[in-house]
């Protein structure tokens, strides 16, 4: 049987290969079940905020997704199971890409239809902490015709969609790859994910 360490072994390999990869069925179904059902009732609850750009400020037409933050010293018990997950990714990918991640964040995000994360990298001019990006999917039964595709621009002018189905995960160096999200006919939901080196600056 493939254990989660063995995958993970597989995909920090293809990520020091080639900058990136997907990984399916990261949590049991009944897991990624329980993660929609908390972001969903967030969203519902009206407990998550408009997403902001660059700038500080909300840009629907950049980007119209709704957040909120794990509070990563209080998970809730739906967030824990998916947290260990990450945070052991995390120390294997220190261990055999020695790249010093110190924490990971994470939020959800919820996009209503419609909405669209334009094309961006998710560091600011090479200044930020953030160095891997991983996005959860939490959407069950997904198919292409529903849209809602995170479009990764690979570094020879080649793209790859996936599919933000529920199980699946998207790694990818954070300033290497400009990405987007295209606009779906339903709402999609995921968990957004950053592991972060040190600040440059910060004390030791
Ligand atoms: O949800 C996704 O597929 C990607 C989200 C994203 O690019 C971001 O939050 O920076
Ligand atoms: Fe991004």
């Amino acid at each position: 049987m493939t254990t989660l360490v063995d995958r993970f072994q597989a995909a920090a390999d293809t990520l020091a290969v080639d900058g990136w990869c997907v990984l399916g069925q990261l949590l049991p179904a009944e897991a990624t079940a329980v993660l929609a059902a908390e972001c969903a009732a967030m969203h519902t609850a009206h407990r998550m905020t408009p997403a902001r750009v660059g700038t500080g400020q909300s840009a629907p037409a950049l980007r119209g997704d709704h957040t909120r933050w794990f509070e990563m010293n209080a998970l809730s018990a739906a967030q824990q199971p998916f947290v260990e997950a990450i945070e052991t990714l995390r120390h294997m990918l220190n261990r055999s890409l020695m790249l010093g991640l110190v924490e990971s964040e994470a939020h959800y995000a919820v996009y209503p239809p419609g909405a669209r994360y334009a094309r961006h990298l998710d560091q600011l001019r090479g200044r930020d902490a953030r160095v891997v990006s991983a996005v959860y999917y939490l959407n069950a039964d997904w198919e292409p015709e529903d849209g809602g595709a995170l479009r990764l621009y690979l570094d020879d002018d080649h793209s790859h969609d996936v599919l933000p189905r529920a199980g699946t995960l998207a790694l990818f160096l954070s300033g290497r790859f400009e990405h987007e999200v295209l606009p779906a006919t339903r709402e999609r939901m995921s968990i957004a994910c950053w592991m972060r080196r040190r600040e440059p600056g910060a004390l030791p």
